[in-house]
């Protein structure tokens, strides 16, 4: 009965193992990379069927295949692998500030307030006018890694200010605009796309750079579309429904407390 004694390093182990399958989860979700693992998964199942019917020929092909398989996996999934280390590794729990607003009862409600609401009013001024623009709210996960796709700033946010950014003829209006600590900290942001394929056709780069920052990242993200003037707000990869802009101010509200 020795698989009884459970100890406490076992839960640990099993914590950590479940973490980093999240992780992994998270990263390859809608993508090829799924594909892949399922062929992985098939060529091991044969190897170990035809290594049960002793077919010598076809297992030792099969066998092969699996034994440099650690070696193309990792030339295969290198984009992946990397953007894995980029996640862990720009998980910044250094910042204190930040750190406690991951307990709930830390909050911060006025300043909470004050970036919502701008934000917000930003958009549906922009909605309006059918001006296109994508913002990223940045929460714990350290968005330096696409804020160096863009142009660095730290510029106090307030309605207009984000809406002159997006405002067709700006020079900045192009990509999205990082907002971090009621800062806008960078602009011209290119973001990843995701390649989920359940996204519905109509929805285009703009809303694939929302969904793919937000798969891969905690940050919440805003996109205004330049064709509808519809707002959405997307959160862990997927679209948040909303009623109208007061419960899209709620729902930001709680989920960056
Ligand atoms: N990867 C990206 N990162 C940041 N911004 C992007 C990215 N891809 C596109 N954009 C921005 O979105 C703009 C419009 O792209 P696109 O028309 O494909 O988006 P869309 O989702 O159809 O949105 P809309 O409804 O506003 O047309 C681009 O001009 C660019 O500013």
């Amino acid at each position: 009965m020795d698989f009884l004694n459970l100890r406490i390093l076992d839960i640990v182990d099993i914590v950590f193992v479940a973490i980093l399958l999240y992780y992994l989860y998270k990263l390859v979700k809608g993508t090829v990379a799924v594909n892949i693992f399922i062929g992985v998964g098939m060529v091991y199942f044969m190897w170990q069927i035809t290594r049960l019917l002793q077919m010598e020929l076809l297992s030792g092909i099969f066998g092969e295949f699996i034994g440099v398989g650690m070696f193309a996996l990792i030339v295969v999934f290198q984009q992946e692998i990397r953007k894995f280390l980029l996640m862990i590794g720009s998980t910044n729990f250094t910042q204190r500030k930040k750190f406690l607003r991951q307990f709930k009862f830390v909050k911060d409600e006025t300043q909470i307030n004050t970036n919502i609401n701008a934000i917000v009013k930003a958009c549906e001024s922009m909605g309006r006018d059918y001006t296109g623009a994508i913002i990223i709210i940045e929460k714990s996960t350290n968005l330096d890694f696409v804020k160096n796709t863009g142009d660095t700033m730290n510029i106090e946010i307030n309605q207009p200010i984000i809406e002159s950014i997006f405002y067709k003829n700006s020079p900045l209006h192009d990509g999205a605009i990082v907002i971090a600590d009621n800062k806008i900290s960078a602009t011209r942001v290119i973001l990843p796309v995701s390649n989920d394929r359940s996204i519905p056709l109509r929805f285009g780069l703009r809303h694939r750079a929302a969904v793919g920052i937000t798969e891969k990242t905690d940050a919440l993200a805003l996109v205004v579309s330049e064709e509808t003037g519809q707002i959405s707000y997307v959160k862990d990869g997927e679209f948040v429904i909303f009623e109208d802009t007061d419960e899209l101010i709620n729902k930001l509200r709680e989920d960056l407390t």
